[in-house]
């Protein structure tokens, strides 16, 4: 089984992404990383995300072990990402990895912007994740302060509308959802609602 979710930014797509496929024994992949990492690599190198040459090169020459993922999870290679993911040849040098992770046995989650629409139009299930924007500042500034870097809502809610309008105004594979996806609004629930929310639409596409 093939289950893919997209949404915005901060909605809950690893967290629910992580959650079925240990309830469902599959691999998961959180396609954000790569992207982070192309616009980390850039920075890295001294170059801006806006730089076509340095990110591709960047893309292509992807070594996922070179990275922390706390670094990766962080604000700088959010807004990095976001640059980087617009260019074509970006994503181009990343579909056949996120494709073949998805092909393999015995199936997987991938949580993304693309993933119903553009990696895995054929999955099995896809999961549509949002919530208000107000509520998902808080949860990813919740997030930050736990993990000791000082920020305020109002700055996580800024970046994150800025990334959002980007990624849903983009040529290249823009922020949608799929024509056959479940739209999952997680502004009221909880994680464990959440979840539980994600597994009834995950049962209720299996008994088609
Ligand atoms: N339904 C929810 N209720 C409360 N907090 C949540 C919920 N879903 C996710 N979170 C928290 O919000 C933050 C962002 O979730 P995450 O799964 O990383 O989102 P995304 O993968 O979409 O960026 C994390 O700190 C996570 O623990
Ligand atoms: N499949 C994907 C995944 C991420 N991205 C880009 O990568 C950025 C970071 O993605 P992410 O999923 O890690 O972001 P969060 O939702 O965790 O904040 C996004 O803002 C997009 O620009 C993308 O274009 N396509």
């Amino acid at each position: 089984m093939i289950i893919a979710i997209d949404g915005p930014a901060a909605s809950g797509k690893g967290t629910i992404g992580k959650r079925l496929a240990a309830h469902y024994g599959l691999r998961h992949l959180d396609t954000g990383l790569l992207y982070r990492a192309v616009g980390k690599s850039v920075l890295d190198a001294g170059k801006t995300p806006d730089d076509r040459k340095a990110a591709i090169a960047a893309a292509q020459s992807l070594d996922l072990t070179r990275f922390d993922e706390a670094t990766l999870k962080g604000a700088e290679a959010g807004e990095a990402a976001s640059h980087v993911s617009a260019i074509p040849e970006v994503r181009a040098a990343l579909v056949n990895y996120q494709r073949a992770f998805a092909a393999e046995k015995p199936g997987a989650v991938l949580d993304g912007r693309d993933i119903g629409t553009v990696i895995c139009p054929d999955a099995d299930v896809k999961i549509f994740v949002t919530a208000a924007p107000e509520v998902r500042a808080t949860r990813r500034g919740n997030e930050y302060r736990a993990a000791g870097k000082a920020v305020d809502d109002a700055t996580v809610l800024a970046d994150i509308r800025k990334r959002d309008e980007r990624d849903s105004s983009r040529a290249a594979s823009p922020l949608r959802q799929a024509d056959d996806a479940v739209l999952l609004d997680t502004t009221a629930m909880g994680v464990e609602e959440a979840v539980a929310a994600a597994i009834r639409i995950v049962e209720a596409r299996r008994r088609g």
